[in-house]
């Protein structure tokens, strides 16, 4: 008792929970000099235990997976949000209605699942790289490549869950969604009524179109919706299958879209990494674009793609949850009902896990193939599509670096320490950058990029 009192005492006082969102993962990760790895705060009225460490983080988040499996349950998502932001798997606390919506998503999501979803990834990552040709004007005119990044990542998004392309960036559809998406992930206290309406309602038409579909045969492309309505085992209602499409929306598009934003920045300002890849690509795959179905088996890239989700940790105190039993940690209690962060930031460049932990290096992967990546979190509650995830990123990197060189245009700061576009979101944004995109063999790409839309 008097060994919980010690550290209940040792408790820095920071603010509310907005305040502390302005990057509080550096923040955090600077007091554990201080206050040793793991520590409390206080965010508004609630206790919060601070995960700052690789090894406590797997002490706590692995080994405890199932007493650290639920989320706090905040004002604005269960209690006064009547529509569908009230309703993610991220964010439902544990209990049994969670245990099917997981359940759900986990068969759609799993790699023979994955495997299905590959025509998707093609047609999404040519037509990324149509984009970026067209509107870069074949490499003479500067551009922020966002826009072309959130489509591919949207366009992923809603085929794999609904079926439905997101074909252009001038798509009405398009700038809807980003426009609420964005808004409704800006922390996990929005509020907005009227955004929650807009999202429902393209949600209900995308889910009433697939049920229909389904119901009539006429369902014949892999999606996750279709995949859960037939799937038996699993009976669920039209609210836990709108969560399922929810959850997907909200955790798979600026994730994977934010990833790819700052990475291409970093490699714009880094052309030896661009000449590394593009040589290893070449190495590996034959003429033309890599091929679509080629399950990361090319090492270098493959290590780029981890070392993008370490070195910019997009989410960087991934996503809190509350301890549904006593934990005991180092002889002190963390008890039942305690909000638990874990530092994903701090984890991810842990010194006593990597040298130089704050250079972008993909080769020390392969050094440590084994290592642990942080940011899809740890145990029960980690990220229901990290494989999809970490698929996505590859074939990216993959057909980009193949494809182009890109060339930095002006200053582009994109320092994950430095330079996040607004500090307190809950996804980190890169601040906008221009670059060009040239393509390294314009003959021959031209050919390879007959899409089918
Ligand atoms: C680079 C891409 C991504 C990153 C960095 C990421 C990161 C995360 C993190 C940190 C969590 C919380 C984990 C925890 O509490 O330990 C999470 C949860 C989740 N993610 Fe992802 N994610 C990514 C892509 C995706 C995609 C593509 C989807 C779906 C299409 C997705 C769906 C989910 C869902 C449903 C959860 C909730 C899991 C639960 O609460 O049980 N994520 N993700």
């Amino acid at each position: 008792m008097s060994f919980v009192m010690a550290m209940w005492r040792r408790w820095p006082l920071v603010g509310s929970l907005l305040d502390v969102r302005n990057n509080a993962a550096m923040k955090y990760q600077e007091w554990a000099k201080t206050y040793g790895e793991v520590y409390q705060v206080q965010l508004r009225n609630t206790n919060v235990v601070v995960v700052n460490s690789a090894a406590a983080a797997k002490a706590l988040f692995q080994t405890n997976s199932h007493a650290l499996s639920s989320r706090p349950v905040t004002y604005t998502f269960h209690k006064g949000a009547p529509s569908s932001a009230s309703f993610t798997i991220g964010t439902s606390p544990y209990d049994e209605s969670l245990k099917r919506k997981k359940k759900g998503a986990a068969i759609a999501l799993n790699r023979p699942a994955i495997q299905s979803y590959v025509p998707y990834l093609d047609l999404e990552t040519k037509s990324l790289i149509r984009d970026l040709l067209d509107i870069g004007k074949m490499g003479t005119v500067p551009i922020d490549p966002l826009p072309m990044i959130q489509r591919m990542s949207l366009s992923l998004v809603t085929t794999i869950n609904w079926g439905v392309r997101v074909p252009s960036i001038e798509s009405e559809l398009f700038r809807e969604i980003v426009t609420v998406e964005e808004e409704l992930n800006r922390t996990l206290t929005a509020t907005s009524r009227s955004l929650r309406q807009r999202r429902d309602k393209y949600m209900a038409k995308f889910d009433e179109d697939v049920a229909r579909q389904v119901e009539e045969g006429l369902s014949n492309k892999p999606c996750v919706q279709a995949s859960v309505i037939k799937y038996k085992e699993v009976e669920l209602t039209s609210a836990k299958l709108r969560s399922i499409s929810l959850s997907m929306t909200s955790g798979g598009f600026e994730t994977v879209a934010n990833s790819v934003h700052w990475t291409i920045g970093h490699l714009a300002l880094h052309p030896e990494l661009q000449d590394k890849a593009y040589e290893q690509i070449r190495q590996f795959s034959g003429p033309g674009l890599p091929d679509a179905a080629g399950d990361q088996k090319c090492a270098y890239i493959l290590v780029l793609a981890k070392e993008s989700l370490r070195y910019f940790t997009v989410i960087p105190l991934a996503l809190p949850r509350v301890s549904i039993k006593d934990i005991y940690y180092e002889g002190a209690l963390i008890p039942t009902g305690s909000t638990v962060y874990m530092n994903a930031w701090a984890c991810n460049r842990d010194p006593g896990l990597w040298s130089e932990p704050a250079v972008f290096r993909p080769e020390r992967w392969l050094e440590h193939p084994d290592a642990t990546v942080f940011t899809f979190g740890l145990g029960y509650r980690m990220c229901s599509a990290h494989l999809l995830a970490a698929r996505e990123l590859y074939l990216t990197f993959m057909r980009l670096l193949s494809s182009f060189r890109f060339v930095a245009c002006g200053k582009i700061r994109c320092d994950p320490r430095e330079d996040i576009k607004n500090p307190k979101d809950l996804i980190m944004a890169a601040k906008p950058y221009k670059v060009m995109c040239i393509p390294r063999d314009e003959k021959g790409l031209a050919e390879c990029l007959t899409v089918d839309e």
